[in-house]
């Protein structure tokens, strides 16, 4: 089946990296109507953040958690499960073969899509090496990417930077989300495999998930507001 047309403001997701629910409320105030999609991670889903998840989702605004499950299939199973209760639209798991086929198993029948996270945005190839790979990346991701079509997987994380062999391999049937993502003159921060927004775009991403360069700005909507319009500028 052919994935629905991706409203152009809802591939922006906003990562929500703030140390309390009381921070991440204020932000989304400040955010308004110039965000519609929020990723909850590590920092605020151990600070009370799945509630806020849920509430999130419960009053329309999209959900992305980036829990990055990687665990034995039964317990990836029963935790896809919990996080299928809370309303998310996706959730992220690394893409070992048996952690994928545990998720998308136990997500079946809830509106909730999985994403494989294949290489880390902030690994290059001495990084890979280091931590015993023989693969490069950009093999690693694509070896990733084909097993991850193969089992069902929803969509991929990657770096924008392998969109592009992403889409020839997996076609428009997968989600591509991309963190990695960084504005003309923004810090890279640990990120190593970046690109801008446009860039991203034309590249083949569907999403562009972006945390520091919107919750570290002066001004938070201006900086979503910029984003939305390179986007825009993208597509056109
Ligand atoms: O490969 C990955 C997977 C997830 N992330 C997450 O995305 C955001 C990026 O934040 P920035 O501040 O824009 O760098 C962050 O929450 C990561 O946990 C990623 O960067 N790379």
């Amino acid at each position: 089946m052919q994935p629905a047309k991706i409203a152009p403001r809802d591939r922006l997701i906003v990562a929500l990296d703030l140390p309390s629910v009381a921070s991440a409320e204020a932000m989304i105030d400040r955010l308004g109507d110039s965000v519609t999609f929020y990723k909850i991670g590590y920092q605020l889903g151990y600070a009370g953040g799945l509630a806020l998840a849920k509430q999130l989702a419960g009053s329309g605004k999209k959900v992305f958690l980036d829990l990055k499950l990687h665990d034995i299939g039964n317990t990836v199973a029963r935790g896809v499960e919990s996080v299928a209760a809370l309303g998310a639209t996706f959730l992220t798991v690394h893409a070992y073969p048996q952690t994928m086929k545990a998720a998308v198993e136990a997500r079946t029948g809830s509106g909730l899509k999985i994403l494989a996270v294949t290489v880390l945005t902030s690994y290059d190839d001495s990084d890979l090496h280091a931590a015993g790979y023989r693969l490069n990346v950009s093999d690693l991701v694509e070896a990733r990417a084909r097993q991850a079509q193969a089992l069902g997987v929803d969509g991929l994380v990657s770096s924008p930077e392998e969109a592009a062999a992403l889409r020839k391999i997996v076609g428009d049937r997968m989600n591509l989300v991309t963190p990695g993502i960084r504005p003309a003159g923004s810090a890279t921060g640990d990120q190593k495999r970046i690109m801008t927004p446009a860039r991203a775009i034309a590249a083949g991403a569907d999403y562009l998930v972006v945390g520091r360069p919107v919750m570290e700005a002066a001004d938070p909507k201006a900086a979503a507001e910029a984003i939305h319009a390179e986007i825009a500028q993208a597509l056109a």
